[in-house]
């Protein structure tokens, strides 16, 4: 039985964000995951989770100028700074929320870029990351993103992901299972969360193509959730979606799993 976090940066997107964990606990989400929440004072958004008693499972490190197209800076040479001061960010919300999952962006990197270089930052960053984060009770996350849907994104693979955590060291880092990404990749979403299953820590789901509702498109996350089962999976599955209409009326596909629902 997957343990759903409503991705509050994807999933009522009608309301501001401070208002959606209200929502997501309404429709009887017991979780929550979001993307960035640094532009509010940390207290605030403890404020709304304890209020609503939801879960935080998961949120991004700080990933630079998301408007300008940055899209995380840990495999980018220049921005190591940048890098470490948002670590250190990242660490104090979670601290404050009692978060206990981070998931690190790699970046976008250009054609021209000395791979050598670009993987010993990824790598050096990982282990600063992993280290501080360990101080600390977190788990830091590393996901392989598309190049389809983030064109140049530095960690596409989960076996080059798996081989960077390897290089990296830190008995902090695993691997999260975005099944949207994955689909780009082929369609059987099963067999390569079985290679990884003892790693995986966390999963996101979307329907593939456009990125809405699991059940619109056809990706099959049924199977991909039998698996998670099977594996006895325990961590969450966070719905990175975007709504094909109002959040509330594409949940038909996660009624089973939602508590106290209306
Ligand atoms: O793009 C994705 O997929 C992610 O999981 C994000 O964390 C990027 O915000
Ligand atoms: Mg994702």
């Amino acid at each position: 039985m997957p343990r759903l976090a409503a991705n509050l940066s994807t999933l009522f997107t009608d309301a501001p964000f401070l208002d959606r964990f209200e929502r997501a606990a309404k429709v009887g989400f017991t979780a929550v995951e979001f993307q960035f929440g640094y532009v509010f004072e940390p207290a605030e958004i403890a404020a709304r989770l304890s209020g609503t008693g939801l879960t935080p499972a998961l949120f991004n490190m700080p990933a630079g100028d998301w408007e300008h197209g940055d899209r995380g800076l840990a495999a980018r040479p220049a921005r190591r700074e940048e890098f470490r001061t948002g670590v250190g960010q990242a660490i104090d919300l979670a601290l404050e929320l009692g978060c206990t999952r981070l998931h690190m962006l790699a970046g976008v990197v250009s054609p021209g870029d000395d791979e050598e270089t670009l993987r010993a930052t990824y790598v050096d960053n990982l282990r600063y990351a992993a280290q501080f984060c360990a101080t600390a009770g977190i788990q830091v996350l590393i996901e392989p993103i598309s190049r389809e849907s983030v064109p140049g994104y530095f960690l596409t693979g989960l076996d080059m992901a798996a081989d960077l955590i390897d290089e990296a060291g830190e008995d902090n880092v695993f691997l999260q299972y975005d099944l949207y990404h994955r689909r780009f990749v082929g369609e059987d979403l099963v067999s390569p969360y079985l290679k990884h299953a003892d790693r995986i820590r966390h999963v996101q789901v979307a329907g593939w193509p456009g990125r809405h509702e699991p059940d619109v498109g056809v990706l099959d996350w049924q199977a991909a959730f039998a698996a998670l089962d099977a594996a006895n999976y325990a961590g969450f599955v966070g719905c990175e979606y975007w709504p094909a209409g109002k959040t509330e009326d594409g949940l038909g596909w996660a009624r089973p799993w939602l508590g106290g629902s209306e």
